[in-house]
């Protein structure tokens, strides 16, 4: 997969050169770049942004120099993503999506905003997603490359060492979140570990684990149980 990042701020997306992400360039399993949108500016001050037409506070990103980076970074196959307030929510079911694409492009704003006739440009000749990542004001788009980028890029055949524990994900079994987790020592500040996870006995682990997922669920997250079929089970074996 290739995926190509748009910035006035490249800097900001250097963690992506490491750990499992940073194995994946290594090896070949992503190819990922990133431009400074600068490099298109036409003027020797290199001016990305204007005053925005019908007034208010900020300032607008330029439409002519992302149209001059996006016709040079764009190919047939990508899908432009977006990143914005109003954008959709990003999923662990986008990113699902996304893992099968040929070719990732994202457009970081910053200031108020892209310029909307970008986005109305380039949805007549691409896919084009605008993208949130939830209800609260970032800075700029940097940070939900960032998030996309890691998303996607483990979910990429070869790149997470062991794919099982892809499955056993919050917000993938089932849609539930993560049971809890314990290492060694078995006793820790008087903390001792559940002792059905020290049995051996693997039914009633699994069965300790869902059990302890719903839990998790119902307290924090009950509107992912609402997708649940009500079917799986009864909510009056929650003590919550
Ligand atoms: N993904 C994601 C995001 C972003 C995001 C993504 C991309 C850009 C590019 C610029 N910004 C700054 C910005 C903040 C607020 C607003 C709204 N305006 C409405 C009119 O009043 C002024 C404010 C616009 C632009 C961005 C923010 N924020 N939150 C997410 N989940």
């Amino acid at each position: 997969m290739r995926i190509d990042v748009v910035t006035i701020f490249p800097e900001y997306l250097a963690p992506l050169e490491l750990s499992l992400v940073g194995k994946a360039r290594t090896s070949g399993l992503l190819d990922l770049r990133v431009h400074d949108l600068r490099t298109w500016t036409d003027d020797r001050h290199r001016t990305v942004d204007d005053t925005p037409f019908g007034g208010g506070a900020g300032m607008v990103m330029r439409p002519d120099v992302w149209g001059r980076a996006l016709d040079d970074v764009l190919t047939p196959e990508a899908h432009l993503l977006v990143p914005s307030p109003a954008g959709a929510p990003f999923t662990q079911r986008t990113a699902e999506t996304w893992a099968t694409e040929q070719h990732l492009v994202l457009a970081c704003g910053r200031y108020e905003g892209i310029d909307s006739r970008v986005v109305e440009h380039y949805a007549a000749r691409t896919r084009v997603t605008e993208v949130s990542l939830g209800d609260y004001v970032l800075n700029g788009g940097e940070v939900a490359a960032l998030v996309v980028v890691e998303a996607v890029a483990r979910l990429l055949p070869g790149v997470v060492g062991n794919p099982a524990s892809l499955v056993e994900e919050s917000h993938g079994a089932a849609g539930l979140l993560e049971y809890p987790v314990y290492t060694k020592p078995p006793s820790w500040q008087g903390h001792d570990v559940p002792e059905v996870l020290l049995s051996g006995h693997h039914a009633r682990i699994a069965r300790w684990r869902r059990d302890e997922a719903l839990r998790r669920t119902a307290a924090r997250r009950p509107d992912l149980l609402e997708a649940l079929d009500a079917g799986e089970w009864d909510r009056h074996d929650l003590e919550v």
